[in-house]
């Protein structure tokens, strides 16, 4: 019997950003191996013209809960949806449902995080780390807590090159900055963004070092843990591989690359890429929430969700078995044949962009207009440019990470638990990994039928002769051109062209004599 599935039964269990990649997860497996367990509180907003039920129901009618409905039929049951919005005061939860939480409440996983690069520091600042600072207040008023589980991201000091279990102080106080937002307006803050996220490359992994902080300075008496994953990849295992449904991380790259839009790339080949499934990272969750209430370590301990020091994989490889992949089970209707090219040279890096990614797409655009059609590939070209450049940072660099409490875990695990909530990198062939990788995105986000298959081989190949053909073409304008302003060109064009002729004829001469 597992211990640790056994504990979440008959609890009440209050999840932040179930509606996220890692929320569904998390919710899918402890419905999954707990189905006893009493409740599972989520605060939901509505969003894109759906109520939070809507939403809800919408979530709970995907592919990934087809499964659990087997060991669970009364899964709606399971799950209250309380309406809340994370970026308003006491999260804009009605009293009643304040209540409820308040008093019934036993563990607290808060996944909710804006995930963007690219997000003004105010929001920022006000998700990751304002809510986050509310959430433990609420908790502090839960007589029944047991254990509050933070997610954090291992590159919360990516500015650091190794990175301890341990929560590394901030320049500037969580508090302040968090006072300061109140009054300073917004062309203000953007100017002191800069300054304030230093030498991390963006305001999330800023704004997610100080929620930590305030985990840290606010933790109080609560029983608290910090998870810290790497780069969170479609799932390797359960409820079963290859699923995601987000274009982050990882995700929109491959997309992009398999449908041949990006074919080279400013990225180091021998850096580690530490990709890490979110099933595994949701196993670590769930043994780290048993182990925070059960035992009760005296300190805030801090877990590495991590690849690279048990398992590495480097980009390089990843690419080369994306290729792979690509080629036994292409994307439909590619713009190009798939590619790989790898550079650290920032000028080579412009050089393949202009000749790799931008002529292509002014070619692409130009015969649109002259079928009549609205341009826009140069468009998607240039988001997709920035986007790649926002991502660069981390395919250039490798990082080590400690994980002494990880492996304390796992060592405190009864061999029953090491299954269930298996969560030992070791065992993850990459290879397999990556090729399901490739299959889920292509099902679950692209929606492409395996039946297509063939069809796209098939647009493959074409693309291949129309590569070739235009090579041929443009070598032979080139040279054309160079033979009208080239005595030189000119000269080695005559002995080409002699020396094929006297070819020919001796081999003419030859075979005539034989017979
Ligand atoms: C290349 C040749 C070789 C290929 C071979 C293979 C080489 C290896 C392939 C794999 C490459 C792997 C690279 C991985 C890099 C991973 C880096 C991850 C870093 C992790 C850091 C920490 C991890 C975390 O803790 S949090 C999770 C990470 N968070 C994110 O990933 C969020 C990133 N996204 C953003 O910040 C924004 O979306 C942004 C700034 C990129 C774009 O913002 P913008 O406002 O311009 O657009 P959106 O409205 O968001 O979207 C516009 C458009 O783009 C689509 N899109 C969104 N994100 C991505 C993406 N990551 N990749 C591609 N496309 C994306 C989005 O859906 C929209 O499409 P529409 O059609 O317009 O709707
Ligand atoms: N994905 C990754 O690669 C990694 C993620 N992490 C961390 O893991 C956690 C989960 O990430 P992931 O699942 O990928 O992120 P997602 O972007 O997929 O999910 C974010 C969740 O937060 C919710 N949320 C955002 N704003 C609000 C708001 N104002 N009110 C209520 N809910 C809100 C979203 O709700 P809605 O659906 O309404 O938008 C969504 O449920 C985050 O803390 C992230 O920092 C760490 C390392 C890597």
């Amino acid at each position: 019997m597992s211990m640790i599935a056994a504990f979440y039964g008959g609890k009440s269990i209050l999840i932040t950003g179930a509606t996220g990649f890692m929320g569904k997860v998390l919710m899918e497996k402890l419905l999954r191996t707990s189905p006893n367990l009493k409740v599972i509180y989520i605060l939901v907003r509505p969003k894109a013209g759906q109520t939070t039920q809507q939403r809800v129901l919408q979530m709970l009618n995907s592919k990934l809960f087809e499964k659990v409905k087997e060991v669970c039929p009364n899964v709606h049951e399971k799950i209250r949806a309380i309406y809340a919005d994370l970026n308003q005061n006491d999260f804009a939860i009605s009293k009643e449902d304040m209540q409820e939480l308040l008093s019934c409440t036993d563990i607290i996983f808060h996944c909710a995080a804006t995930v963007r690069f690219d997000d003004p520091l105010r929001h920022a600042v006000q998700l990751n780390v304002t809510a986050t600072q509310q959430l433990l207040l609420m908790a502090s008023q839960m007589p029944k807590l047991e254990a509050f589980i933070h997610i954090s991201t291992a590159f919360s000091n990516c500015n650091l090159k190794h990175i301890d279990e341990v929560i590394y102080p901030c320049p500037v106080e969580p508090k302040q900055l968090i006072d300061s937002m109140e009054w300073l307006d917004d062309a203000i803050i953007d100017e002191i963004t800069p300054k304030l996220i230093g030498d991390r490359p963006n305001t999330y992994t800023y704004t997610k070092a100080l929620g930590e902080m305030v985990v840290h300075q606010e933790s109080g008496n609560l029983n608290i843990a910090i998870i810290r994953p790497s780069i969170v990849g479609a799932t390797w295992q359960e409820p079963f591989p290859g699923w995601v449904d987000n274009l982050n991380g990882p995700n929109g790259l491959i997309i992009a690359a398999g449908k041949g839009f990006l074919r080279s790339i400013r990225a180091a080949p021998k850096a580690v890429a530490d990709v890490i499934p979110v099933d595994t990272v949701v196993n670590l969750m769930l043994a780290v929430g048993w182990y925070t209430a059960v035992h009760r370590p005296k300190s805030t301990l801090i877990y590495h969700c991590i690849s690279g020091n048990l398992n590495p994989c480097n980009w390089g490889k990843m690419g080369i078995q994306l290729l792979a992949t690509f080629e036994k089970v292409p994307f439909e209707r590619a713009f190009r044949r798939p590619n790989a090219d790898f550079t650290t040279n920032a000028i080579t890096n412009q050089y393949w962009n202009a000749v790799s990614h931008r002529a292509p797409a002014i070619i692409y655009d130009f015969y649109l207009r002259l079928t009549g059609r609205k341009p826009r590939m140069t468009k998607l070209m240039n988001r997709l440019l920035r986007t790649v450049s926002m991502l660069e940072y981390f395919v250039n660099r490798s990082w080590e990470w400690s994980t002494y409490n990880t492996e304390m875990l796992m060592a405190e695990l009864s061999p029953e638990d090491q299954r269930v909530f298996n969560f030992d990198v070791r065992q993850l062939n990459w290879l397999e990994y990556i090729e399901n990788y490739v299959l889920g995105v292509k099902k679950y986000l692209l929606k492409e039928d395996m039946a297509g298959v063939p069809e796209a081989k098939q647009h493959l190949r074409r693309l291949r002769n129309i590569h070739y053909l235009f090579n041929t073409a443009l070598f032979l304008i080139a040279w054309r051109l160079l033979i009208a302003r080239s005595q030189i060109a000119r000269n080695v064009w005559f002995f080409i062209v002699s020396f094929c002729y006297k070819f020919l004829s001796y081999f003419r001469a030859s075979s005539t004599l034989k017979v």
